[in-house]
């Protein structure tokens, strides 16, 4: 992968993970905060895809818009003038990137809109060299309505909260792993404006410490109360009464409401019931997947073992040991509480009450 790093100076705040600017993609490097703040240039699709499969970019909705903006750096380099030849080459482009990682539904959501995009392009009397600024502004939709969506999800998730309450939280579902507020966090940034005190956990997360190493740092940016936990810490925290939500995101949702996210979610939740907590599942629409009938058809990815056995940059197990690194569970729908979308809250029964969210 050939990307060329510049350094931002000046931390700013909120960080943006996904910027287009002068023709090219820029990402901030999320493998490598909170020590450093590095935004990447990419110019062509192939970095793209690297980029997503090595988690320089990561976060459902924050892997459909860089994807979307792959399509828009891939559709440059179409030189032709001929219409069918081009859509071909966008499906081209689009049947790559959708290989860079499985599990989040909203990198395929995000491709098939821009090969909506192109069709109606190809098909209208448009000429030919309009076409990568056509696809430019569809994958700037994209990420101006995530935020915008994420703000409304945080709007429908706020009443469940109350000043002084514990939530946990588990990986990072904030405002880097979305164009803005994030999904879990929506709530928290949206108490914070309105003065309401929450006391957040944010779960280490391992193997990759999504939370220990994002969650943790951009609310400790914003100024929100959030303290680090091991995730085997978790059920100690919620037998003190600590806690009286869980929030997370999700990769997607299956049509039956079971939900795909970051390895160990599912144990939270089951210790959630345990201790009689609400678990929230954050979620755009986009994450919803009514294709997929239930969780257990879910493809669910399996990452290299250094992650786990070299994780903190130093060898933490016997060398030739198996190792087994799944990047996401399913928690069965009968432990989720509720799963908020920007369109309202939706409990079970989840099959009916989610395919209504699409009528
Ligand atoms: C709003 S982000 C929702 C999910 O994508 C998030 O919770 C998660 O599991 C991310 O996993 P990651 O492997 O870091 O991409």
């Amino acid at each position: 992968m050939s990307i060329q790093e510049s350094t931002q100076k000046d931390r700013y705040q909120p960080l943006i993970s996904v910027v287009w600017e002068e023709d090219s993609l820029k990402l901030l490097d999320q493998r490598l905060l909170p020590e450093n703040i590095i935004m990447r240039k990419l110019v062509t699709p192939e970095e793209v895809w690297e980029a997503i499969h090595a988690m320089v970019v990561r976060g459902a909705p924050a892997i459909g818009i860089a994807a979307a903006y792959g399509v828009v750096l891939g559709a440059k380099r179409y030189a032709g003038a001929d219409k069918l030849e081009w859509l071909q080459h966008i499906h081209k482009v689009c049947a790559y990137l959708a290989t860079s990682r499985p599990t989040a539904v909203n990198l395929f959501w995000a491709l098939d809109r821009m090969k909506e995009k192109a069709s109606r392009l190809a098909a209208s009397e448009d000429g030919i060299a309009g076409f990568p600024d056509a696809l430019l502004a569809e994958a700037a939709s994209i990420q101006a309505e995530d935020e915008d969506v994420c703000r409304r999800i945080g709007e429908h998730a706020l009443p469940l909260f109350s000043d002084g309450m514990g939530v946990l939280t588990h990986c990072n579902a904030g405002g880097l792993a979305t164009a803005k507020y994030g999904t879990a966090t929506a709530p928290m940034y949206l108490a914070h404006e309105k003065g309401m005190k929450l006391k957040v956990f944010a779960d280490e997360t391992r193997p990759v410490l999504q939370g220990a190493r994002l969650t943790a740092f951009e609310l400790q940016q914003a100024g929100i109360d959030v303290t680090l936990l091991c995730d085997n810490m978790a059920g100690m925290v919620m037998s003190k009464g600590w806690v009286q939500a869980v929030i997370v995101g999700t990769d997607r949702v299956a049509a039956n409401g079971d939900v795909a996210n970051k390895i160990g979610t599912y144990s939270l939740a089951v210790l959630a019931k345990a201790h009689g907590i609400p678990f929230y599942v954050a979620c755009p629409l986009s994450t919803i997947d009514l294709n997929t009938e239930s969780g257990d058809l879910i493809p669910i990815e399996e990452r290299p073992e250094h992650e786990i056995t070299e994780g903190f940059g130093k060898r933490t197990a016997p060398n030739g040991i198996k190792v087994y690194n799944p990047a996401f569970d399913v928690t069965p729908n009968e432990y989720v509480t509720a799963i908020i979308t920007e369109k309202g809250i939706v409990r079970a029964p989840y099959r009916e009450h989610l395919a209504a969210l699409f009528r």
